[in-house]
């Protein structure tokens, strides 16, 4: 039997700090930017019956992870109509309600930082301020399309329910449907991507399946306000205001819808930050630090941050997919060879993104 040592609230805190100082250290100018950048991939081919088009696609999947980490894909499944819908339903979250009304889902009052959050609350960069707001909640079998198995846990093990802080519908109507008719469909495009990744790394295709029958699927809506000194963009000085300080995703991936106004900056090997670009219809996928260590660290989840540089405010909605948080990740049998022996311990999926997120906090 597999055993995990279970780690204290201290450890934890010293341990995600220490990964954070190194990853943004390793990231400081050594690399060649050669084949860095965030290929857009048509996932259509990927939904075809015939076994050698998903294989195309994933192993174009499978080059973009091995550098950047990042990717859009095109022909996803997801409607225009639900895409611009869920951006919405952020806009009117951040502008309809009153000061009060966000105070009173504030995250402080969830054990787990669900709910609405200002610009201070929480920082991905220690002791760099961000501009931005949010508000935050994790999957609920209601919004699943599958349904869940009904053993969804949380992070910390907990079977606690009804743990989302939502605003009344009386305050914001329609805004849960609205977040239904997005959210369900991202995370069966999850699941289909988790059959790309196992082709990907040369795995039975299903090979994923039997864990993401409760995932993990803590999601935001981000406000970045419009910058109070607008200038070009690709300018790798953030004189601009940090939006999200430096930081890589925690999770396996991260499913990213973001409005027209850019801001998304990915730091290349050789220490550029370079912003993303607008693709019509696109959605940003990105490697999370689990998956990284999931594949030995041959799949990479790079570093990045947000500045809007603009004179608009800009939205976005990450989905931070993973698999059961109950599930044990152990180095995956196809990234392990008598060369490439294992890096890492196995760990249980929750406890390793509680360690993550512990030093996020500020209240
Ligand atoms: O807003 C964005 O474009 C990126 C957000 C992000 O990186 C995050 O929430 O982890
Ligand atoms: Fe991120």
């Amino acid at each position: 039997m597999t055993t995990v040592k279970t780690t204290t609230y201290n450890e934890a805190w010293n341990g995600a700090k220490q990964y954070l100082t190194q990853r943004l250290g390793s990231t400081q100018g050594q690399g060649q930017d050669a084949d860095f950048g965030i290929p857009i991939i048509d996932i259509g081919p990927s939904y075809s019956s015939n076994l050698g088009d998903r294989k195309q696609v994933a192993e174009q999947i499978r080059k973009a992870c091995v550098t950047s980490g990042f990717f859009y894909i095109t022909n996803h499944g997801i409607d225009k109509q639900a895409c611009q819908g869920i951006i919405r339903q952020g806009q009117r979250l951040f502008k309809e309600l009153s000061r009060e009304q966000k105070e009173a889902i504030s995250l402080k009052k969830s054990p787990y930082g669900y709910g609405w959050e200002d610009a201070t609350s929480t920082s991905l960069q220690n002791d760099v301020e961000e501009s931005k707001e949010g508000f935050n909640w994790s999957y609920e079998e209601d919004l699943d399309p599958a349904g869940g198995d009904g053993g969804y846990v949380q992070i910390d093990g907990s079977t606690a329910t009804h743990v989302n802080q939502w605003p009344s519908e009386k305050d914001l109507p329609g805004f849960y449907d609205g977040i239904k008719h997005y959210y369900g469909p991202a995370l069966q495009l999850a699941r289909h991507l988790c059959k790309l990744f196992a082709i990907s790394l040369s795995l039975p295709e299903d090979y994923f399946g039997p864990m993401i029958t409760h995932p993990s699927g803590n999601s935001r809506f981000m406000y970045y306000p419009p910058s109070k000194n607008p200038g070009p963009l690709n300018d790798s000085s953030a004189s601009g205001e940090i939006g999200l300080g430096a930081h890589s995703d925690y999770q396996v991936f991260t499913i990213l819808l973001c409005s027209s106004t850019p801001g998304l900056e990915i730091l290349s090997p050789s220490g550029r930050w370079i912003t993303a670009p607008t693709v019509e219809n696109g959605i940003i996928v990105n490697i999370g630090d689990m998956m990284m260590r999931w594949t030995n660290d041959i799949y990479k989840s790079t570093v990045h941050r947000v500045v809007n540089r603009t004179a608009a405010a800009r939205y976005s909605m990450p989905l931070f997919f993973g698999i059961n948080n109950d599930q044990i990740v152990e180095t995956l049998p196809s990234c392990v060879s008598e060369t490439n022996p294992s890096k890492y311990g196995p760990i249980k999926a929750g406890e390793y993104v509680l360690q993550r997120l512990a030093t996020t906090r500020n209240y």
